[in-house]
């Protein structure tokens, strides 16, 4: 397993995220992952879909660093890195504010710098104005809010999400998912997302990748052709309707 920080020298700079022949095997012999050949670049926003257990999170956590691969190539060329979980794993004592502040006061920025940064997430994700609540006072949604904001402030080039809307009511995420690809489209990251919805997929990416049970590979990409910003209309039309149909077939395939 080789995992390096800086990009190989025949791939390019926007290249932010690159995975070669990647396997992963945990030390009780599960295999989560093998043979995933994936490549993220600036600018691109890539939904992962598959069945449970087929190994999604696992891919993110290698991306992230958290956990190294047991076989292949992962090359991720930035260590500025955002990671979203389904869980907002938002401080309860901590005012919104407080908890945007504190990847920053992690990292050592000095007070003054951390916050104007959160105070500038905060607006992004349209959280100005709760900055002194404590996350039990704010809705799921909102929370999801102060979990973006606080990685923003480390202005990621790769941003990972794990199922970020998936506890959610259906009218918050359509709300979130047009936030986020307003985000994409002002801060210019790489994303990379999963998600059990196809139509989310379909809707927020310019590539899906779907991926087959466990051990998990991928099994089949598809490009999305529509232009951002993205008409949430879009999601009523023949070719939204047909492109999310082949999809959950690839992914119906992949179960079998
Ligand atoms: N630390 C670990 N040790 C052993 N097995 C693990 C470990 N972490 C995950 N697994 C197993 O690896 C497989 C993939 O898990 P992972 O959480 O990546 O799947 P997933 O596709 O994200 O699932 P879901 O969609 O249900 O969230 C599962 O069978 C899981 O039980």
């Amino acid at each position: 397993m080789t995992l390096t920080t800086d990009p190989p020298a025949e791939t390019t700079t926007t290249e932010l995220l690159h995975f070669s022949d990647v396997a992963m095997t945990f030390p009780n012999g599960t295999t989560a992952l093998s043979g995933v050949d994936l490549t993220v670049k600036k600018g691109e926003f890539v939904t992962v879909v598959g069945p449970s257990g087929c190994g999604k999170s696992t891919l993110l956590r290698i991306a992230s660093g958290l956990t190294p691969a047991t076989a292949g190539q992962t090359n991720v060329a930035t260590k500025r890195i955002g990671y979203v979980f389904q869980d907002a794993t938002l401080l309860p004592w901590r005012t919104v504010q407080a908890n945007v502040e504190l990847l920053a006061e992690l990292n050592g920025i000095p007070k003054k710098t951390r916050v104007a940064e959160a105070a500038k997430a905060i607006e992004l994700v349209g959280l100005a104005g709760f900055e002194k609540h404590l996350p039990k006072t704010l809705s799921g949604g909102m929370r999801m809010r102060a979990s973006l904001a606080r990685s923003l402030t480390l202005d990621p080039e790769l941003f990972l999400f794990d199922e970020p809307f998936g506890a959610l009511d259906e009218i918050t995420r359509e709300r979130l998912n047009d936030e986020l690809i307003k985000l994409f489209t002002e801060q210019q990251f790489a994303g990379l997302f999963i998600t059990h919805s196809v139509s989310e997929a379909v809707y927020l990416s310019t590539r899906v990748v779907v991926m087959s049970g466990r051990p998990g590979k991928i099994v089949e990409t598809f490009d999305v052709p529509f232009a951002y910003p993205r008409d949430p209309e879009i999601r009523f039309t023949p070719e939204f309707a047909e492109l999310a149909g082949e999809v959950s077939h690839a992914l119906r395939l992949g179960h079998s």
